[in-house]
């Protein structure tokens, strides 16, 4: 039996500092997350290797020791004598690089838990840390199955918990609905606007972008798309903004900031989530699918320029009608990125 409760505990030790066993018996990896771990805690974990992602086992060239044919599978690497904290580090922090741009040698080791390694990593992404561990033996604060993670991913459980009256400045007419998953620290909301008319209504995805949507950053077009869509809806009488917890298009503020280091050293908004480790898109719209189904809509109208976003709404079962582009007028700090969507993820206006 699978047990997302088990999943959000290792997420917590994670980023804690905590080891976790991810795996039963020999499939299974005792981990420890190098961002958050210390010397101490180092020194007890006596690691005898490290498990990287395969986008960040691209960037340091251990392709050409990796098994064939699984390009981004996870790496495993011995863990040398010069693999100390800091060294560690260097070896999964990206932004460092350019500090420290000569790293090696690298001796990748088999890595024949593959289902639980990627767990790990999924793990990572949850908890907002960087992908990359510590593997040895130890005994873990938390014990989870690649199941487990699954079922911490799951949105049948999502639920309304919820509701009430919210005027907003774009409508007067609107009612905040808060929804939970019980393991999930995550709360998503809906803003519904207006009043239902029968007709489908016009819905936005907004995914958490606490830079553009809090501090008005000029970097992404988030804030200008939340408060324009906010009015196309208001527009057109009624219809839904849904605003997803899923902060750097799935990876977290502080990747997200990472990421954003990434492409100030030149790289894009889709490499800099590969070199890090990460999809280059890490969000789950199933969330989105349920939420509308939660509220009784399974036929919308789509504010996007994002085909992945309408795929993602039909494949979980939204009948989307009609996709609605929202464009945003580029500024002279967001157009390589507006680019960057438009070239190689097929944003459309
Ligand atoms: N990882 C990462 N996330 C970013 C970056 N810039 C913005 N984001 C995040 O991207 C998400 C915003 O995406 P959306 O506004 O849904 O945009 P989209 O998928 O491009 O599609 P549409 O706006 O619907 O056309 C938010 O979660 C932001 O925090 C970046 O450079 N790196
Ligand atoms: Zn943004």
């Amino acid at each position: 039996m699978s047990d997302a409760r088990a999943a959000a505990r290792a997420v917590d030790a994670l980023r804690r500092g905590w080891p976790i066993r991810v795996g039963d018996g020999g499939a299974g990896l005792t981990v420890l997350a190098v961002e958050s771990a210390d010397d101490v805690r180092l020194a007890s974990f006596a690691p005898h290797s490290l498990l990287l992602s395969g986008g960040r086992a691209a960037t340091l060239k251990l392709a050409n020791q990796r098994d064939a044919g699984h390009g981004d599978a996870p790496v495993l690497i011995a863990r040398a004598p010069w693999i100390d904290l800091a060294g560690a580090v260097a070896i999964s922090d990206p932004t460092l690089d350019l500090a420290t741009p000569l790293k090696g040698p690298f001796e990748a080791l088999p890595l024949v838990n593959r289902e639980a390694a990627t767990a790990a990593l999924e793990l990572a992404r949850i908890a907002g840390l960087l992908p990359a561990f510590f593997v040895g033996e130890a005994e873990p604060a938390a014990i989870v199955t690649p199941a487990d993670v699954s079922a911490h991913e799951a949105v049948e459980s999502l639920a309304i918990v919820t509701r009430a009256r919210l005027p907003v400045a774009a409508a007067e007419i609107s009612e905040i609905v808060a929804f939970r998953r019980p393991h999930d620290a995550a709360e998503h909301v809906a803003l519904i606007v207006g009043r239902p008319d029968g007709t489908p209504p016009l819905v936005r995805l907004h995914s958490e972008c606490l830079t553009g949507d809090v501090l008005g950053s000029l970097r992404c077009d988030c804030g200008p798309q939340l408060s324009g869509a906010l009015r196309a809806i208001g527009g057109a009488g009624w219809g839904i903004l849904l605003y997803l917890r899923q902060e750097g298009r799935g990876i977290g503020l502080v990747n997200k900031l990472r990421a954003y280091r990434l492409q100030d050293q030149g790289f894009d908004t889709y490499d800099a989530n590969v070199r890090l480790g990460f999809a280059m898109d890490a969000r789950d719209f199933r969330v989105a699918a349920r939420m509308l189904t939660l509220l009784g809509q399974s036929r919308i109208r789509l504010l996007t320029n994002n085909p992945a976003k309408v795929d993602a709404l039909r494949a979980a079962g939204i009948a989307v009608q009609e996709r609605v582009p929202l464009a945003i007028p580029a500024n002279p700090h967001n157009h390589a990125y507006l680019d960057a969507k438009r070239d190689r993820t097929g944003h459309q206006l």
